[in-house]
C-alpha cells in the first residue's frame, strides 16, 4: 500500500463566474465520507474567485488553490498576483509551470522554478506541471523533454510536502485523447526514478498527478496505474457530477 494519499485536483482555468459558487458547493456536498476518507480534493479557481470560495470552502475539507503566481512578493507588475497573494485569500497551493503558460506566456522552466520558490516562501504547496508536445512524443523525446523540465523547474529544497509534480501531456489537453496506460505508467516510473535520485524518501512520498483529458470514463483505469497518485483535471472538473465521479475511482 502506497502511504501517498490521493489528490484529484481541478483546474478551472479561465471559467466561472460568482454563479459557479453554487457548483462548488455541489462539489462539497459529493464529496461524502467514503471519499474523504480517501481522497484529497483541490479546486482551482480564477483569480477573482478565489477569496470567496476559500470562504465558502471552510469546514469542506476541500483545498482551494491558484493557477499560476508572480516570482516576486509585490511591485509594479500589473496583472500579476504575488504568492502572498494567493495565500492571504486562505488558498494553499498554486499550479506553476502549466503548459498553456509557458505556451501563451512564454514561460520557462527557469520562471517556473523561480515561482516555486515563491510558492514556498508563502507556505504554499507548488504544483508543478510538465508535459512533451506531440511532436516531442512522435521523435521519442517525451521522456527527455519530462527530465529535463523536471531538473530545470524543481528546485532543491523540494519535499512530499510541499510539491506535487503534475504529468500533462500537452497534446492530451483538452483534446479527448490520452496516452496509452503503459506510457503513463513509463512517464510516471521515470519521474518517480528521479524524484527519488534526487531528493530520497521525499521523492518517494511526492505525490504525482496524471492530467490531461481525465474523465470518469477513463479515471478508473488511469488513478489505478503505478506512480500515478490522483488527477489534475481540467474540463471535467466544472462539473460536480464528473470531478466527484472521477475522485471516486479511489472508492
Ligand atoms: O490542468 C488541467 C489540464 O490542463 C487538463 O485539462 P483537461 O482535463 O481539460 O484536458
Amino acid at each position: 500500500m502506497s502511504k501517498r494519499r490521493p489528490l484529484v485536483a481541478g483546474n478551472w482555468k479561465m471559467h466561472g463566474v460568482k454563479a459557479s459558487v453554487a457548483e462548488f458547493g455541489r462539489i462539497a456536498e459529493g464529496y461524502d465520507a467514503g471519499l474523504k476518507a480517501k481522497v484529497d480534493l483541490l479546486i482551482c479557481p480564477p483569480a477573482t474567485l478565489m477569496s470567496t470560495l476559500a470562504v465558502v470552502a471552510l469546514g469542506t475539507r476541500i483545498g482551494i488553490g491558484g493557477q499560476d503566481c508572480h516570482a516576486k512578493p509585490s511591485g509594479a507588475y500589473t496583472g500579476d498576483i504575488a504568492a502572498e497573494m494567493i495565500a492571504d485569500t486562505g488558498a494553499t497551493a498554486v499550479i506553476l509551470g502549466h503548459s498553456e503558460r509557458r505556451a501563451d506566456h512564454g514561460e520557462t522552466d527557469a520562471m517556473a522554478r523561480a515561482k516555486v520558490l515563491a510558492a514556498w516562501r508563502a507556505g504554499l504547496v507548488a504544483i508543478l506541471c510538465v508535459g512533451e508536445t506531440h511532436a516531442e512524443r512522435d521523435e521519442f523525446r517525451a521522456l527527455d523533454v519530462v527530465r529535463t523540465q523536471l531538473a530545470g523547474s524543481l528546485p532543491d529544497g523540494a519535499t512530499a510536502a510541499n510539491v506535487v509534480i503534475a504529468y500533462e501531456p500537452v497534446w492530451a489537453i483538452g483534446t479527448g485523447r490520452t496516452p496509452t496506460i503503459d506510457d503513463i505508467a513509463e512517464m510516471h516510473g521515470v519521474l518517480r526514478e528521479e524524484l527519488i535520485a534526487r531528493f530520497g524518501d521525499e521523492g518517494a512520498g511526492m505525490r504525482l498527478l496524471y492530467g490531461g483529458s481525465v474523465k470518469p470514463e477513463n479515471a478508473g483505469e488511469i488513478l489505478h496505474v503505478p506512480n500515478v497518485d490522483g488527477a489534475l483535471v481540467g474540463g471535467a472538473s466544472l462539473k460536480a457530477e464528473s470531478f466527484i465521479a472521477i475522485a471516486r475511482a479511489y472508492l
